[in-house]
């Protein structure tokens, strides 16, 4: 689906991203896990094809012909506008028909109980709830989220576990970044390790518990990261 192939990335002479390879492959749930500054959010950005690399070969299936949903860290939405009209707003910008997609999504983020309510009326946890359903409106193939998780409350959370849970079993590709164990537990099948823009491991989640102890012995902030994953 999106491959990388020695991907170089650099801002201004500073490397950010170092000879970067891997696969996205349809029906992944991948976390990019790495400490602040690593390159999670660049990497991020160029599966998503949002930015180009300096060096090396990016490759997008052609196949994957809508729009991807990227989720950034900023929430992109009106403060005076209601969550009912978000949703109306984004339905028509993205040409979205189809209603029980919406309604279905609605329901599963408790977004109906609220949907009268202004965004600078609406909690923080509310608020990445209707950042989410906006950004997903058009049924993406692939979605990116950029801690899509920071500051939502376990309810919250859970809803939105949820829903992700369940588009990513009808097939949809998710790669995200969180700093969240109880994310990446309910949410991600494969980890890739990024330390000062290399990738450094890539595995799957079964294998945390050995991984896990193997990084409590490294020397780099990834033991500490590691040690909390329970
Ligand atoms: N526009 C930019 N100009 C200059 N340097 C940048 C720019 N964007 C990112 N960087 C640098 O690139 C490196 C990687 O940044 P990036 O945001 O991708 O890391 P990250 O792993 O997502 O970090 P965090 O967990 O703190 O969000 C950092 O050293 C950052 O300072």
């Amino acid at each position: 689906m999106l491959q990388l192939n020695n991907i170089i990335y650099k801002n201004k002479n500073k490397m950010i991203l170092n000879g970067i390879s891997a696969e996205v492959k349809q029906g992944d749930s991948i976390c990019l896990f790495g400490p602040n500054g690593a390159g999670k959010s660049t990497l991020l950005k160029m599966l998503a094809g949002l930015i180009e690399p300096d060096q090396g070969v990016y490759k997008q299936d052609k196949l994957t012909s809508k729009p991807v949903g990227y989720i950034p860290q900023q929430l992109a939405l009106f403060p005076n506008m209601t969550v009912k009209d978000h949703l109306s707003f984004y339905k028509k910008m993205t040409k979205q028909k189809d209603r029980e997609f919406i309604e279905a999504m609605s329901n599963a983020l408790s977004l109906n109980e609220i949907k009268k309510k202004k965004v600078e009326e609406l909690s923080g946890g509310m608020a990445r709830k209707l950042n989410l359903a906006v950004g997903l409106i058009h049924e993406p193939d692939i979605i990116f989220l950029d801690e899509a998780f920071v500051g939502v409350d376990l309810a919250a959370k859970h809803d939105m576990l949820q829903w992700l849970r369940l588009l990513n079993e009808d097939g949809v590709t998710i790669v995200l970044i969180t700093h969240d164990w109880h994310v990446i537990h309910h949410l991600a099948k494969t980890l890739w390790v990024l330390e000062d823009g290399r990738m450094v491991d890539q595995f799957s989640i079964e294998n945390l518990p050995q991984k896990a102890e193997e990084y409590k012995l490294v020397d780099s902030p990834l033991n500490k990261m590691f040690a909390v994953q329970n």
